[in-house]
């Protein structure tokens, strides 16, 4: 299998070379970020023919990765002929080569839950007008997936996405003084900073029920949240039946990605719509992981954690509002990790830019038009907040 994976240096991207290494794939691209030393290092092993870095390290990238290609267009990366093309990079910036690769006809294991969130309907359509298909990675959704696979989508009652709680899910009861290193201690997952402070304000929560509702065309009535402290069960689906599937493992994203490499040739070209998987051999040596312990199961506590509710709130609202509350979290969780903005100020940056947030129908530009707005009004609001709230 060749592959082309964007976000090659962050915890996502490490974890597909990690699969990668250990199936003897070929990996023919990488886009990286600025992570040079990392990059150099997944170069020497994998030997892509070119790479992508951010622009202002394309100079000193071209001088240390001599004998392969390198360019600043993630877009153009994400159109060059793979079999599978791992999206792993983090924010909105992840959008535009998920909208190019999938209107070149690729199939794309996507991790970058942003581009779900904002642009649903008009990443299904350049699915559509490329012959792309769609895969997620992210594991509550993967999970939802795996129990759909032979199912029918009509069928379903209720999606169900279980959220760890975060760090802070048994405490403080007031949260106004928690800092970025607690905030960056996630209890079950080792990812990368801006989701693990998403966790913990569970604002990561409210942007995967949008990513559900979306990938899989249920409204986001039918997709609900549980608290799961465990995180041994992802994802659940309620039938209209009255059964239930869900899917467990252990807490090692490895597994989601080789799913997304195996499932992708056969993956979604509309919502809902899984073709049937062939699975690979195992990853990551789980096949004796012990299913022992206690499953816990709790309503979220939207009075601690209002983010939640505030990703539901601008679903309803619909249009561009997605898109300005994942930019005004973007710049929030930025301010919060530089100590320019409090914990608590976070779910107010986001309150403070939903309130102003236009109707605007979704096309490419109102995506970027709102997006730049939503950046700047945040700056604004956080200048006047400043820091603890
Ligand atoms: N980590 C996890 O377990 C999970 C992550 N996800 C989702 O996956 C996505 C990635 O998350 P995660 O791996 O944690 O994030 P990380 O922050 O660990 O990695 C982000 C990656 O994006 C790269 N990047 C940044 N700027 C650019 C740029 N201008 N051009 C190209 N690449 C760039 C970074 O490069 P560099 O470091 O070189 O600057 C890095 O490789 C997010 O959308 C997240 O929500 C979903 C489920 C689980
Ligand atoms: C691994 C993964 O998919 C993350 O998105 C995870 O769900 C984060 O944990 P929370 O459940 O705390 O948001
Ligand atoms: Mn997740």
């Amino acid at each position: 299998m060749r592959l082309t994976l964007l976000g090659s240096t962050g915890s996502i991207g490490t974890q597909t070379l990690d699969v990668a290494r250990e199936r003897g794939f070929t990996v023919s691209a990488l886009a990286a970020g600025r992570n040079l030393d990392l990059l150099e290092a997944q170069v020497r092993e994998f030997r892509p023919e070119v790479v992508s870095v951010a622009e202002d390290v394309l100079k000193d990238a071209r001088a240390r990765l001599g004998g392969v290609k390198v360019i600043s267009d993630t877009s153009e990366i994400a159109t060059l002929p793979a079999d599978v093309t791992v999206n792993a990079m983090s924010g909105l910036i992840g959008l535009a080569p998920t909208r190019a690769a999938l209107e070149a006809g690729r199939s794309v294991a996507l991790a970058t839950k942003e581009a779900m969130v904002t642009a649903g309907l008009l990443i299904w359509e350049a699915a559509a007008a490329g012959g792309g298909r769609v895969v997620p990675i992210d594991s509550e959704h993967t999970g939802i997936y795996q129990c759909l696979v032979g199912e029918d989508v009509h069928d379903v009652a209720e999606l169900i996405l279980t959220a760890s709680g975060g760090p802070f899910r048994d405490g403080p009861a007031d949260l106004s003084g928690v800092t970025p290193a607690q905030a960056l201690k996630h209890p079950n997952w080792n990812m990368g900073r801006k989701i693990s402070v998403d966790s913990a304000t569970l604002l990561n929560k409210g942007l995967e029920v949008l990513e559900c509702a979306s990938l899989y065309g249920v409204p986001l009535s039918r997709v609900r949240v549980t608290v799961h402290p465990q995180s041994v069960v992802h994802a659940l689906i309620r039938f209209r039946d009255g059964s239930l599937k869900a899917n467990l493992g252990p807490t090692d994203m490895r597994l989601a990605i080789a799913y997304a490499l195996d499932a992708a040739p056969t993956g979604m070209q509309a919502p809902g719509q899984p073709g049937s998987v062939r699975r690979g051999p195992e990853v990551a040596g789980h096949l004796g992981w012990p299913l022992l312990g206690t499953l816990e199961f709790r309503e979220p506590d939207l009075e601690r954690f209002p983010a939640l509710a505030q990703a539901y709130r601008a679903g309803e609202m619909g249009g561009v509002a997605p898109t300005a509350l994942n930019a005004a979290d973007e710049v929030a969780v930025e301010a919060f990790l530089q100590g320019r903005l409090g914990f608590l100020g976070i779910a107010r940056v986001i309150e403070a830019v939903l309130n102003e947030t236009p109707q605007g129908s979704v096309n490419w530009d109102s995506i970027a038009s709102t997006d730049a707005w939503a950046r700047q009004r945040s700056e604004e609001f956080i200048s006047k907040m400043g820091v603890p709230l």
